[in-house]
């Protein structure tokens, strides 16, 4: 069963208390969701493997780490994923970037596919997969299996917000992919939201509503 780690770091709670507020306007909210996508990837990358390197500094030769060279990449789920990338970057500058374009049927609620462009060798690279919602966990749960079926095996999930039926849902159908989540709501409502939840984060982030 994959862990599903929840954020409590006081800044990361903090930012998300200003992204709920209804009154908090599109500027304000992708630079918040930035932020506590950069403070997220911190704490999600925390068992990235290490390496000794033999370095000189400017005193003696000495023993220092570095990442173990594992290639990294980080796949934003869009459009709502778009706002977490630049967070993401800012911790791991040499990730590469692919995209996978899904939006939920707003009757259905299913995943409707339209994007998938992805770094040549993603199958060799550790994937962090971000989207800042997880609700019924159709979209997760699809783009997932995108990254599996491209051969991905190492694949980690970042979310802001998520409901408890996208977690279990995710659990089920991807055992082996971790969740990593800055605040586990109360429920999705009879439309599919998030309870409290922020609304429709692509329309906060690019203002389209
Ligand atoms: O867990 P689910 O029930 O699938 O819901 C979550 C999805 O819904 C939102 O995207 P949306 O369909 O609104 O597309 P958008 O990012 O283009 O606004 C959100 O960003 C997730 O991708
Ligand atoms: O509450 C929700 C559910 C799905 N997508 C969103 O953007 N918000
Ligand atoms: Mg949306």
């Amino acid at each position: 069963m994959s862990k599903v780690i929840v954020m409590d770091h006081p800044l990361i709670q903090h930012k998300i208390g200003w992204i709920r507020r209804a009154d908090t306007g599109s500027k304000d909210f992708r630079t918040l969701i930035s932020e506590i996508a950069m403070l997220m990837c911190y704490e999600a990358t925390r068992d990235l493997e290490l390496t000794d390197v033999e370095i000189t500094t400017p005193i003696c030769a000495t023993t220092v780490k570095e990442l173990k060279g594992k290639k990294l990449a980080v796949v934003p789920i869009l459009r709502a994923g778009l706002g977490m990338v630049d967070g993401m970057l800012a911790m791991i500058p040499s990730a590469k970037v692919g995209h996978i374009g899904l939006y939920r049927n707003e009757e259905t609620l299913e995943p409707v596919e339209y994007y998938c462009k992805l770094p040549k060798d993603c199958d060799e690279r550790e994937v962090f997969v971000v989207d800042p919602m997880l609700a019924t966990g159709g979209s997760s749960v699809a783009a997932i299996q995108m990254l599996k079926d491209k051969g991905v095996k190492r694949i980690h999930f970042m979310c802001i917000i998520a409901a408890p039926e996208g977690v279990k849902r995710m659990q089920e159908a991807h055992p082996d992919v971790d969740v990593i989540v800055g605040a586990l709501d109360d429920h999705l409502n009879e439309h599919g939201y998030i309870v409290p939840g922020l609304g429709d984060a692509g329309d906060r982030i690019f203002g389209t509503k």
